[in-house]
């Protein structure tokens, strides 16, 4: 068992309507939290079960939104009005749901340049935006789900050289286990000058590698490498995911 920095605070719940309300909470004080220091609320966001849960979550905090500046910890390199693409998924439902966030809210990766570039040109964004820490940039909240194998953003266990990265904070990825196999990802660095991360991790299948890397913070999992230096670390649970942290829920 390694050992993790900084200290997690499990959130356990029992159904999807608590998952969404302790979600808007979270991302409601720390929006409060922010606007404490500076203009925006700097958020960076995942795919796949995220999309659905934190549209529902705004919606249900009934929080203005108006200075938030939502980034992707990770995209798919795929055309920007391809289903596969991350930010395409979110503006789908925002336009529709949440219409009072404007395209202009979203930092998003130019996915029409060459894999390179787009991880380049991303970095360069998101350092020009976010406030900077301890010489990196830092965002408010990194909202992160994570794979069954253990994968968050998109640093994949087969890719291990992914999480030595100490130069870059936004990297390309080639051969993605998971499709599509081109993406671009934060790297650890950026990860980890985070104020908050938060992971939403649902699901009975994922509730032994919950363990493995909540629990046992086994470092053969990159969502174990999520450690943040000077932030906090958060873990949202259902009651089939959590079933082997419930001990650690506050
Ligand atoms: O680009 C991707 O493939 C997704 O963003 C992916 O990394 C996702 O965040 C995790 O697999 C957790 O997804 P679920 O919460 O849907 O299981």
């Amino acid at each position: 068992m390694s050992k993790r920095k900084s200290t997690l605070k499990v959130i356990s719940v029992d159904s999807e309507i608590d998952l969404v309300q302790g979600l808007g909470e979270l991302v409601k004080r720390l929006a409060k939290e922010a606007f404490t220091r500076q203009e925006q609320f700097h958020v960076g966001l995942s795919g796949g079960s995220m999309v659905k849960l934190l549209t529902k979550a705004l919606i249900e905090a009934d929080v203005d939104t108006n200075r938030w500046l939502f980034y992707f910890c990770d995209e798919r390199h795929v055309p920007e009005n391809s289903e596969d693409n991350t930010f395409h998924a979110y503006r789908k439902h925002w336009k529709t749901e949440l219409p009072r966030i404007r395209d202009e809210q979203f930092v998003k990766a130019d996915t029409s340049l060459d894999l390179e570039s787009c991880a380049s040109n991303y970095e360069v964004k998101i350092r020009t935006e976010v406030p900077i820490a301890g010489s990196l940039p830092q965002f408010d909240l990194l909202l992160l789900g994570m794979g069954p194998d253990g994968h968050t953003c998109s640093l994949f266990p087969e890719q291990p050289e992914s999480l030595q990265q100490i130069h870059r904070l936004v990297i390309p990825i080639r051969n993605s286990p998971k499709p599509p196999p081109e993406r671009i990802t934060f790297t650890l660095p950026l990860i980890n000058n985070a104020r908050h991360v938060a992971f939403v991790v649902t699901g009975a299948e994922k509730a032994k590698v919950v363990e493995d890397v909540f629990v046992e913070v086994d470092k053969l999992f990159p969502a174990a490498w999520v450690d943040p230096k000077n932030g906090d670390l958060t873990l949202i649970v259902d009651e089939n995911s959590g079933r082997y942290v419930r001990s650690l829920s506050s």
